[in-house]
């Protein structure tokens, strides 16, 4: 039914709107790429992509964050994807972007943002266009996208940037199904099908690709899915846990490029093949370690503790005690251990060991998450931590000149809503 209403509102009057979650990884990134396994939970922050009907043939993109404002007449669009790219979009068989495939389009992109165009903007353009005519076609339409992630900071705005343009973009086209309209001002938004999610995300991935050179898929797997996922070589674990995860999410306010890291990475695997190796295998295992605490039950049938839940360990801070229970100190060390292993590949920073020193003053583990090289650090708050203490963190930590904030993590995947236009 859902699907027969969208479908019976012609294109020309209907506004579709997809919104994907950020996320933090718990343990593994960057080695995740090179073939080990890592955790990630969907952040409680989302990428709105919002896709009307196009005027006078035209297609727009309007991106705030990155001062992209643009619009092509579909003509200059076929001649620039014509090259290297078929024009008959085939949106429920992915395609796979080939930079050989496009020979115009660098070139294009560059002439049309112009020299003072902000970092990153190109990515976004280019990974537009691709996704754009290769699930659309050469459709009139007005696309913006708008995020509450800060952009380039470990937290996937990367990924959910495709993530949630891949769904606008199939939603618009009648490949996934969309919500009945409410009639009320407040948005319907109803999760994507099942049985759509592996779409979405494997175009996100593709998306990815153009952004980050060489992405694992593990940032736009957990953006598609939401909750928590182990991920390796491209297999998917949904991870149901029952473990209160709160975390302290830190910006070093220090702007890095995902690509560039992961590609610095690469080449010391290249120079250090041994010793990279075994880095990556200890990672590996720590991410293995974070699965299983995460998937110990709570309680045990009878409602009792569970041998993990009892707190086994007290430590002054503050004001307070940190009361933390078996499973809090253990995943605390392998926190600490990840950190540790990240700056011998050599992707932490100043910034980063700066709040893990801040915060281990309060007993208190942080790592950084996503790609590092500045971005953003997560600290892990024992459940039973009082938010007056969580406060005297906060506060230590903004007065170094950072921002944070308590993070909603491990909510729901993409998802879509949709107007029909009067
Ligand atoms: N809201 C957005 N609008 C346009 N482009 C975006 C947005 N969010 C992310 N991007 C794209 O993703 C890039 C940042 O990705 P990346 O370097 O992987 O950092 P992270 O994924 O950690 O935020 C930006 O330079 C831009 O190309
Ligand atoms: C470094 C890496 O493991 C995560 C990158 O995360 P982000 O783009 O910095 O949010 C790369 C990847 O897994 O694709
Ligand atoms: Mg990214």
């Amino acid at each position: 039914m859902a699907m027969a209403m969208a479908m019976g509102a012609p294109r020309e009057q209907l506004r579709v709107d997809a919104r994907a979650p950020g996320k933090v990884i718990l343990s593994g990134e960057h080695a995740v790429v090179h073939g080990t396994s890592a955790v990630a939970a969907a952040l409680g922050l989302y990428t709105t992509a919002t896709i009307r009907p196009g005027v006078d043939d035209g297609c727009v993109l309007d991106l705030p964050q990155l001062g992209v404002n643009l619009k092509w007449p579909l003509k200059v669009i076929e001649e620039i994807v014509t090259q290297g790219h078929l024009l008959d979009p085939k949106p429920a068989h992915v395609a796979s972007y080939a930079e050989s495939e496009w020979p115009q389009l660098g070139a294009f992109v560059e002439q049309q943002l112009g020299l003072h165009a902000v970092k990153g903007a190109d990515a976004a353009v280019t990974a537009f266009l691709f996704l754009y005519t290769s699930i659309l076609g050469l459709q009139p339409v007005t696309v913006r996208v708008t995020s509450e992630l800060p952009v380039g900071a470990g937290l996937g705005s990367s990924a959910a940037y495709c993530v949630a343009l891949s769904a606008g973009l199939l939603a618009y086209c009648g490949e996934i199904d969309l919500p009945q309209e409410n009639g009320a001002d407040r948005k319907t938004w109803i999760d994507v099908n099942e049985k759509k999610i592996d779409l979405v995300n494997r175009w996100a991935f593709e998306g990815e690709r153009i952004i980050h050179g060489r992405p694992s898929g593990i940032d736009n797997t957990v953006s598609s899915f939401g909750y928590v996922v182990k991920f390796k070589q491209g297999q998917i674990t949904r991870l149901h846990t029952q473990l209160p995860l709160r975390m302290l999410l830190t910006n070093t306010q220090v702007g890095r490029n995902t690509k560039a890291l992961v590609a610095g990475v690469g080449e010391r695997a290249l120079r250090h093949p041994a010793a990279m190796g075994a880095i990556f295998k200890a990672i590996d295992e720590i991410a293995e370690e974070v699965v299983t605490i995460l998937l110990t039950p709570s309680e045990n049938s009878g409602g009792e503790k569970k041998k993990g839940e009892e707190i086994v360990s007290t430590e002054e801070c503050g004001p307070h005690p940190v009361f933390k229970t078996e499973q809090e100190v253990r995943l605390q060390e392998l926190v600490e251990m990840n950190q540790g292993l990240l700056q011998g590949i050599g992707v932490s920073h100043l910034s980063i060991e700066s709040i893990c020193q801040i915060t281990a003053s309060y007993r208190l583990q942080s790592k950084l998450t996503g790609a590092g090289g500045g971005g953003c650090v997560l600290t892990l708050l024992p459940h039973k931590l009082s938010s007056t203490s969580v406060e005297l963190v906060k506060v230590d930590l903004e007065a170094k000149g950072f921002s944070c904030f308590e993070a909603v993590i491990g909510g729901n995947g993409v998802q879509v809503s949709c107007q029909t236009l009067s």
